[in-house]
């Protein structure tokens, strides 16, 4: 046996399997339309037959092939293949920006969708989501399979009825903001009827480098129930206005931290007349100081965020779109909402919580493609076992990459690129203009409009317009401004002409942080083998260099030397800083699993007990039962409990609020003894719950809720604490203590307690609840 699987294995080589289904390419396109669709069908009927997808590989393929070529009039080329077996195999396909990878999708997806458990394709934002399926969905629908999209265009909350009807689909197309968020949601449900996700099979990730490395070094947070509301937010943000740069407040040279000095310290005291801001009954208030200074100095208006409608939404700050939904966690939000003067929104507790690394690991297979991801091969290799095989172009690509051009300073830099593009304009040469922020398109969009050259602007602000916006852009004399958010997936096709003018122009205006998102901006231009070319414009007052750049920039910032800054010099500087922002992330994304990791644990335990209890047929009085001896064993585990006095209190809060006790009754020492004496009680509650609910699944029902309820609220709670006490143990580390140890130590602690809250509040529920019975022969429940 093995040694025949070792043979197989030689069999299918990459170059094999492509040969295989070169061969199949003629008899595929001598079948009639319908023949070809009926493959759909054979394939699974092979399967169920117990032949493997890695079986039907080649002719699947093949058919797939054939479909895109008659519904989309695309075949795709042989590197295509080559990377649809790489995704197939559960690696990473690196094929260059442009090469086409949106339909070597259809392959993988079609073959992994057969066997009916479901393929996901994930990616980075909802216009490319929303665009593939629409575009690839033409193809899998035509061969008989189901495809969905799992975000919503017109921002309508999807119902429960709708995403059963996407998740049950044989495709789906979303983004990892989307998926993530359905499954925590998927998870806060009470009832089998209001989950919708089937278990994790098969997964796509297009521009993997984006979603797994950029959109991961923050874990995905929802919140709910509200806190109570603080009156701090607008007094902290007046005081905070009064303050000076200097002498009252610093901030460190990477603008990521900032602190009051001890004059800024005397002077909070003054305006809040307190003696001592740092003593505990002032704690609050210096908290809500400091995220007002937070608010003011580190997170700024139109790169960090936009108002819109009222509204403060987050930027991402690797692709530029607003996210949606999304909010800073402990006040943050709040204090950037006094600083903006918007109304502020509730205060709310972290309900659950995943990182994307732990998500997509829960599918049986992931795979990958991106133009960029050989720079990180070490790191997906590491966390999700996938390797990153480069895959050639289908043409030479000719887009020039032509040298940065340099500046000393900021409006130097704005005026020549601006002359840059002017020059373009005229010959008629479209213009990709990428700015770093909001803020900086906007400047370029009002140095445009006085110069009367008519231009699309595509940011934050215009998102409903981008698909139209990126039609237009690769027109003969258009000039489109753009964000990041034009920086990945969007396709520009030359207009008629285009080609003999030197196809699209990419002006790039800085420096983004990391190198993988430089190239994919120049890869807008030079897609299938189009002429094009790309070019940065940058300066030494760049945000990117500003900050991460070592002391000499500063050195030569503060002279404004007019020596003249070396190519070479200039260059490993900013391979320099890139790389450091590469690390400095990639640190980020460790530390966010290693502290997502006891989440995990007991994420996966209290997902997994609720699930058994969601779908558990029959009766849950064992449960019940069993529950109540582990809460009487951690009630008695503190032997002063012992006490009768205590017990009866134990008994009147907990099982039974008429509860008369007999004298002596509780007056042995011996924990057994007195579990003993305690039991009966719960019995009988329970035969009179079951006079009460004569119907069984009524009776069941409630069972299940006192323990859901239970596993709910202390839950939630948890994920709250575990979120403070992240933020804490980072901010502890003046204490010198290993902030992930101190963590780990604390949330395994606090998973104990949390334990033993769940199962006392769970038989609280079930002993104490009031249920009525309603006209319509319904049961209410009331929780005690
Ligand atoms: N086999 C093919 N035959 C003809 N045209 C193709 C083929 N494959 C892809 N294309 C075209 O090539 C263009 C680029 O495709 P696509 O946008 O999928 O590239 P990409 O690899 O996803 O690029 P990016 O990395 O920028 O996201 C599209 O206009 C697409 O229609």
């Amino acid at each position: 046996m093995r040694n025949f699987s070792l043979i197989k294995h030689q069999h299918r080589s990459p170059q094999h399997l492509l040969k295989q289904i070169n061969d199949l390419q003629d008899q595929m396109a001598s079948l009639s339309d319908d023949a070809l669709k009926a493959q759909t069908a054979v394939f699974k009927k092979r399967l169920g037959q117990g032949e493997s997808l890695d079986d039907l590989l080649p002719e699947a393929f093949a058919v797939v092939r054939e479909a895109d070529y008659r519904v989309l009039s695309m075949k795709p080329f042989d590197v295509q293949v080559f990377g649809a077996i790489v995704l197939h195999e559960g690696n990473i396909a690196e094929m260059k920006t442009g090469e086409g990878k949106t339909l070597t999708a259809t392959m993988p997806m079609y073959l992994n969708a057969l066997d009916g458990q479901g393929a996901i394709l994930v990616t980075a934002n909802a216009y490319l989501a929303e665009r593939d399926a629409e575009d690839m969905g033409r193809v899998y629908r035509w061969l008989g399979l189901s495809v969905a999209v799992g975000v919503s265009s017109d921002e309508q909350d999807l119902t429960v009825d709708d995403k059963k009807k996407i998740y049950a689909s044989d495709i789906v197309y979303t983004t990892n903001y989307a998926l993530g968020f359905d499954y925590l949601i998927d998870n806060l449900s009470t009832f089998p009827s209001e989950k919708y996700m089937r278990a994790f099979n098969y997964v796509l990730i297009d521009e993997v480098d984006s979603v797994l490395l950029d959109s991961a070094q923050t874990p995905l947070i929802i919140s709910g129930a509200p806190k109570v509301q603080s009156n701090l937010f607008a007094v902290s943000d007046n005081f905070i206005r009064t303050l000076k740069k200097g002498p009252d407040f610093k901030l460190d040279d990477e603008e990521k931290n900032v602190w009051l000095t001890q004059h800024g310290i005397d002077l909070a005291e003054r305006f809040f007349d307190v003696d001592n801001l740092f003593s505990v009954p002032h704690q609050d208030l210096f908290r809500h100081i400091e995220l007002a200074l937070k608010a003011h100095e580190l997170l700024k208006l139109n790169r960090d965020y936009v108002v819109e409608h009222g509204e403060v939404q987050l930027l991402d700050a690797i692709d530029g779109r607003v996210m949606p939904g999304t909010k800073l966690q402990s006040g943050q939000h709040q204090a950037i909402e006094a600083k903006e003067h918007v109304e502020l929104t509730p205060e709310t507790r972290a309900m659950a919580s995943i990182t994307y690394q732990n998500l997509f690991r829960m599918f049986k297979k992931i795979s990958g493609m991106t133009g960029t991801a050989k720079i990180s091969q070490e790191e997906f290799l590491e966390t999700y076992n996938m390797k990153v095989i480069s895959i050639a172009t289908n043409k030479p690509t000719i887009r020039q990459d032509l040298p940065d051009h340099l500046y000393l300073s900021l409006p130097e830099k704005i005026a020549d690129s601006m002359k840059r593009v002017e020059v373009l304009h005229k010959k008629g040469q479209p213009v990709l203009l990428g700015t770093g922020s909001v803020g900086m398109s906007e400047i370029y969009s009002n140095i445009l409009l006085d110069k009367g050259i008519a231009h699309n602007v595509l940011n934050a602000y215009n998102i409903p317009k981008e698909a139209q916006i990126v039609a237009e852009a690769g027109q003969a004399g258009a000039v489109t401004v753009a964000t990041a958010m034009a920086g990945r997936g969007t396709d520009i096709k030359l207009g008629p002409g285009v080609a003999q003018l030197g196809g699209l122009a990419v002006i790039a205006t800085e420096h983004m942080k990391s190198k993988r998102v430089d190239d994919q901006l120049r890869g807008r231009a030079g897609r299938q083998g189009d002429p094009g070319f790309s070019q940065f414009f940058v300066s030494l007052e760049d945000d990117l260099l500003i900050k991460q750049g070592p002391e000499w920039v500063r050195h030569y910032f503060r002279r404004k030397s007019k020596k003249i800054l070396s190519r070479h010099k200039f260059r490993s500087l900013v391979d320099k800083t890139q790389r450091y922002e590469d690390e400095q992330a990639h640190r980020t994304r460790i530390q966010a699993l290693e502290f997502d990791e006891n989440l995990r644990i007991q994420r996966d335990m209290v997902y997994d007990t609720r699930n058994k209890i969601i779908f558990f047929q029959g009766s849950l009085d064992a449960e019940i039962l069993l529950i109540a001896k582990m809460a009487f064993k951690d009630f008695f585990a503190h032997k002063e409990n012992l006490q009768e006095t205590k017990i009866v209190r134990f008994i009147l809060d907990n099982l039974d609020y008429n509860f008369v006790d007999s004298p002596n009754a509780f007056r042995s020492q011996d924990m057994k003894a007195m579990i003993t004496l305690l039991l009966p009680l719960v019995k009988k509650r329970l035969m009179e719950r079951k006079k009460f609910l004569v119907d069984f699944q009524q009776l069941v029902h409630f069972e299940r809720m006192s323990i859901l309820k239970a596993i709910d609220t202390a839950w939630v709670e948890q994920v709250d604490n575990l979120q403070q006490l992240k933020v804490a143990v980072v901010n502890r580390q003046y204490s010198q203590k290993d902030p992930i140890f101190e963590y780990q130590r604390e949330a395994a602690l606090s998973y104990a307690k949390m334990k033993s809250v769940i199962r006392l509040s769970a038989l609280r529920n079930f002993m104490l609840s009031d249920l009525v019975k309603e006209k319509d022969g319904s049961v209410s429940i009331y929780f005690a």
